[in-house]
């Protein structure tokens, strides 16, 4: 790994400039001569460094900035203010080296033609990118092994499941080999089995090349599959970086204590909130800071068959990281 971070950003900073439209007329014809503008700050002076080959979550509600950023980082967006590079290249300078070198794949966006055949469109990719035959030839064979692409290529795009296109879209996107991955939520809407299946391809994809993978998604199960760090990112700030395990210790105060009661039911709301119960099995939302006293109360009180502590599903610590703010 080199010393160098593969992507660095100090007080990186987005703001748009957008007109006020006022209802009516009258506002109408006002704006014709003096418009009025107004600031929205969608990236507030962020600053992280990712090390080459490292797997990065970035989260954060509708409107975060997390679109924003990755669009600063791969060279769309002109930032407002502060430093950025990546690979040690500006990406606003969209220099054809830097371009070469990294990719961004937005699932809600599609980049391939939907009239042709993806490997139409890779061909394409293989002329701009200048991609030597041989290189393309390995590079397409490893990504039909990897995303089980079979006949899917030879369709045209239109005619393929959400999902089908998908996969072609993220292989399109690494044709060229790409040292940097922007994945903008690779797995939006598809079933549970395509966004495994996709999720699998990232990691393999990783371990093979060692690239570096900035990843969002609303998917947690993504992030805890694949990110050994996370940034949570609110309002255009950065309210954690770091590991995930460190998230849901700093910002959950509750475990979950999930027991099966050996016979018949009881009722359990001394011990803890309950938050399910179905006949024996039961949970209970026990702060964290009790759940040992909570469990040997338990365990001494009544005749239980199987009990288990978690911590509570990443989803719910996220809300509770929003929800301080
Ligand atoms: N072209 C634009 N012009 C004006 N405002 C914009 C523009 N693009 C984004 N914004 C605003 O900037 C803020 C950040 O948006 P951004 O798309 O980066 O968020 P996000 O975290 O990616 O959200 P989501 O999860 O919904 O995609 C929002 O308030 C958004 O409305």
């Amino acid at each position: 790994m080199s010393s160098q971070p593969a992507i660095h950003l100090r007080d990186l900073r987005k703001v748009y400039v957008v007109p006020i439209r006022e209802a009516g007329i009258q506002a109408a014809l006002r704006s014709l001569v003096r418009r009025q503008h107004r600031e929205i700050v969608a990236v507030d002076d962020i600053s992280f460094d990712v090390a080459a080959g490292e797997v990065v979550g970035f989260l954060g509600p509708n409107g975060a900035g997390k679109t924003t950023t990755l669009k600063m980082l791969s060279g769309l967006l002109h930032p407002s203010g502060g430093t950025v590079q990546v690979l040690g290249f500006q990406p606003w300078q969209r220099q054809k080296e830097f371009l070469r070198r990294i990719t961004l794949v937005m699932g809600n966006r599609q980049q391939l033609e939907w009239d042709i055949p993806a490997i139409d469109s890779f061909e394409l990719n293989r002329a701009i990118y200048r991609i030597p035959l041989p290189q393309y030839r390995e590079t397409l064979d490893e990504l039909v092994e990897l995303l089980d692409l079979g006949q899917l290529l030879h369709k045209p795009v239109r005619n393929l499941s959400l999902g089908e296109r998908m996969k072609c879209e993220i292989a399109g996107a690494l044709l060229h080999r790409p040292q940097v991955l922007f994945l903008d939520e690779p797995t939006i809407g598809l079933d549970v089995t395509m966004q495994r299946r996709i999720r699998q391809f990232i990691r393999e994809y990783n371990q093979r090349h060692g690239s570096t993978v900035l990843l969002t998604s609303h998917y947690m199960a993504d992030v805890e599959a694949l990110c050994q760090r996370v940034i949570v990112i609110h309002h255009g700030r950065i309210l954690f970086d770091g590991p995930l395990s460190r998230l849901v210790e700093r910002f959950s105060p509750h475990k979950t204590i999930i027991l099966q009661l050996a016979n018949g039911t009881a009722d359990l709301s001394a011990y803890g909130e309950v938050v399910e119960q179905n006949g024996p099995a039961v949970k209970l939302r026990v702060p964290k800071q009790e759940t040992p006293q909570v469990t040997g109360r338990l365990l001494a009180d009544l005749p239980i068959a199987d009990l288990t502590v978690e911590d509570p599903p990443i989803e719910e610590v996220i809300e509770q990281v929003f929800a301080q703010r």
